[in-house]
């Protein structure tokens, strides 16, 4: 039996990655994709854990070579899924989880139908502002990029199978467990 693919999608800033680490560490029967990126590691971040960090040429060849289930250019740096490992734990029947931007959220969306589609809100945009710059990993002119990003993303919501709003963190966790753990 095949696994389930599962989209994560929502601005950045709004708690898509915190959510998802406590999600992991009470349903480790689930995978989380590692996408492969040409931004530079934050600080912490390590090669092949958080994500793959790539050139843009390294990144251009895998596209070219079919190598990404989907990827995208966000605020300046292109994002993308390597399609090996998620094939391979869905082969396995393992469920994958995917968090991505919305670009690449419309392409899985043609190749997996059948994906789960989530979109993650803040309870507003102050609120999500103050949450990108509190975590201190952006410059001002990135943090600005973000948020004019988070607009287009936030209205697209409609396309998504479920919305939660990340406010009170324990209730948005409870929820998305509830969504993932049903499907
Ligand atoms: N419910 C919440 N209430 C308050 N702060 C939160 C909440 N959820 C997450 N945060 C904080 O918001 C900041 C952004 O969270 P996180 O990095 O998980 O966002 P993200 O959606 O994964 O962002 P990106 O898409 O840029 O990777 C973090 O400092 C995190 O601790
Ligand atoms: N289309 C894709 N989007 C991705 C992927 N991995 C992450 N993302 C999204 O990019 C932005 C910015 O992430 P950050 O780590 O630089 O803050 C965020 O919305 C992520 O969800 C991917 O493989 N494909």
């Amino acid at each position: 039996m095949t696994g389930r693919s599962i989209v994560l999608t929502g601005p950045s800033g709004v708690g898509k990655g915190t959510l998802l680490k406590a999600l992991l560490a009470r349903r480790p029967e689930l995978y989380l994709s590692v996408s492969a990126t040409t931004r530079s590691p934050r600080e912490g971040e390590i090669d092949g854990v958080h994500y793959y960090f790539y050139s843009r040429d390294r990144f251009e060849a895998e596209i070219a070579a079919g190598a990404l289930l989907e990827w995208a250019e966000f605020a300046g740096n292109y994002y993308g899924t390597p399609i090996a490992p998620v094939q391979a734990q869905l082969d396995l029947g393992r469920s994958v989880i995917l968090e991505i931007e919305l670009a690449g959220a419309r392409q899985v969306a043609q190749i997996f139908p059948t994906a789960l589609r989530i979109f993650i809100l803040p309870p507003d945009l102050q609120t999500l502002e103050m949450r990108i710059r509190d975590r201190g990993t952006d410059s001002p002119e990135a943090i600005l990029r973000r948020l004019e990003q988070a607009k287009v993303e936030i209205a697209a919501r409609d396309e998504f199978d479920h919305q939660i709003v990340n406010d009170d963190f324990q209730t948005a966790l409870e929820e998305l467990d509830s969504l993932v753990t049903s499907a």
